[in-house]
């Protein structure tokens, strides 16, 4: 049996190593001091939220280094267009056999949480009380830092937490289930250092005349708005996959990710840095996703809320409404009806609905793919790949596809697309997988984006967390 992470292939016997046994998990008297030995991860998405538990060993090669070794997977999908999927994957049972259940009471990622929680502590997890006590830490998907995220992953307290309150309202679909999963996480597992990762941190990097708005710049000063832009787990886990597969050194790695996912944005990564993606000041900015209407003229707000050439007349949506709005019934669901772009996709025959959203999608991407093709001198050998994640990206052979299509325009020296690897490069065990021919100079990728064993990674190599 196999199972995949980092760019590595693990089967069943190596999973016997000894150094990988759970004895490395030592029971924790106090709040973990010293390196981790078992580390929830925790991803609290737009509709789904994704879990993963490891204890850690040390390599057999360099004995300084930390090795995670999964336990297990779990994920609840599906959050924004129920029934909620359950899904729960211990590695250690024997054929690692998997557990799925629809959740027709289960609506939020916090729910999920709580139903992931009484899950694991049940006989049928196959997990030992022991083994759930003796999580050291736990990782937590934070989407907004604000600007204490600047300085990379934070440990969380009660004054932590005061300070990302602050923020909830700059991420109004995720900030505010993350804080309430930390603290029920915080009360859970009193014992286990508990850390914040931060989507916005990958985009520190990004040029001034890139993440300010042409707004009064001492009020946007002082309020703090600007371009944060977010999935910067899942931006520096495929930077780092990619140049790994490319045989690159990180900083020296150009490539334009489109993260397609519930939410959905893409990046121009310009040697090893973000320097441009689509997510702004929060994650509403940018591409259309399942609920999101991504970038509209800023005066339609207005015009939801008001009617502008009647202005003593207003109307009963108010701006908040109209913010919730955007957020939330809006992108594919307003456009098609459902969040879940697998369905309209397969909407067959296709409905002008479907169609529309489809090809508004399509647009979207290909207006910010033209212009990051532009920022990263594609044309003059600055792009070294295409890379696509996130739920889409890595399921739709289909929108892949489409996508490429797209870019014929631009008369790149690009792969061509390879139909059979496009179709069947899924079943690699592989992170990163190639859907091109290997012909052009711009590569065409896969990457199975992972940003529990992203969180993971960094906790292990950041001493100051432990
Ligand atoms: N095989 C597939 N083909 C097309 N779309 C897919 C496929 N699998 C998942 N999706 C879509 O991906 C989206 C969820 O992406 P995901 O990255 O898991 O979400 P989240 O933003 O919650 O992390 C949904 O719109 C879902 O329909
Ligand atoms: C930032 C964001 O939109 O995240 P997700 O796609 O997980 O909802
Ligand atoms: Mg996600």
């Amino acid at each position: 049996m196999l199972n995949c992470y980092g760019n590595r292939c693990l089967n069943y016997t190596q999973y016997q190593n000894p150094t990988f046994s759970t004895k490395t998990c030592m029971p924790t008297m106090t709040s973990q001091k010293g390196p981790p030995s078992c580390i929830l991860a925790v991803n609290a998405g737009s509709s789904s939220l994704k879990l993963q538990l490891f204890s850690v060993g040390r390599s057999d090669t360099i004995a300084s280094d930390l090795v995670p070794k999964l336990l297990l997977k779990s994920a609840v999908s599906n959050l924004a267009s129920p029934p909620a999927k359950f899904t729960f994957q211990n590695f250690e049972k024997h054929g690692h056999s998997i557990e799925s259940q629809d959740l027709k009471d289960i609506q939020s990622v916090v729910g999920a949480f709580e139903f992931f929680l009484k899950f694991l502590r049940k006989d049928r997890s196959g997990v030992r009380e022991s083994q759930v006590d003796e999580i050291t830490h736990i990782c937590h998907r934070v989407v907004h830092g604000g600007e204490v995220g600047e300085r990379g992953p934070l440990v969380m307290d009660s004054r932590t937490l005061k300070l990302l309150e602050e923020v909830i309202s700059l991420a109004p679909l995720h900030n505010g289930p993350a804080d309430l999963i930390m603290k029920a996480a915080l009360k859970s597992f009193p014992k286990a250092t508990n850390v914040a990762f931060f989507d916005s941190s990958f985009h520190n990097s990004l040029p001034d005349f890139i993440r300010v708005y042409p707004i009064d710049q001492k009020v946007a000063k002082a309020r703090k708005l600007r371009k944060y832009g977010f999935h910067g787990l899942s931006y520096h886990w495929i930077l780092k996959n990619v140049a790994g597969f490319l045989g690159k050194d990180e900083n020296e790695t150009s490539i334009i990710a489109l993260h397609l996912g519930s939410g959905a944005s893409m990046c121009a990564i310009k040697n090893g840095k973000s320097f441009d993606t689509t997510m702004g000041l929060t994650p509403l900015e940018g591409l259309p996703g399942g609920s999101r209407s991504g970038t509209i003229d800023p005066s339609l707000i207005f015009h939801y809320s008001s009617r502008p050439a009647d202005s003593d007349k207003v109307s009963s949506v108010e701006l908040s409404h109209a913010e919730s709005i955007l957020n939330l019934s809006s992108g594919f669901k307003g456009l098609a009806g459902t969040s879940d772009f697998s369905e309209i996709l397969a909407t067959d025959p296709p409905t002008s609905e479907s169609l529309l959203a489809i090809n508004l999608f399509l647009d979207r991407i290909l207006s910010f793919f033209g212009s990051y093709w532009l920022k990263l001198d594609g044309g003059k050998g600055g792009i070294d790949a295409v890379v696509f994640a996130g739920g889409i990206g890595e399921g739709s052979s289909t929108f892949r596809e489409m996508i490429v299509k797209g870019l014929d325009g631009l008369n790149g020296n690009f792969d061509g697309m390879d139909s059979e690897k496009n179709r069947n490069g899924s079943e690699s065990c592989e992170v990163v997988y190639s859907v091109g021919d290997g012909i052009g100079k711009i590569r065409l990728l896969v990457c199975k984006t992972n940003e529990e064993l992203e969180m993971t990674e960094e906790c292990l190599r950041d001493d100051r967390l432990w």
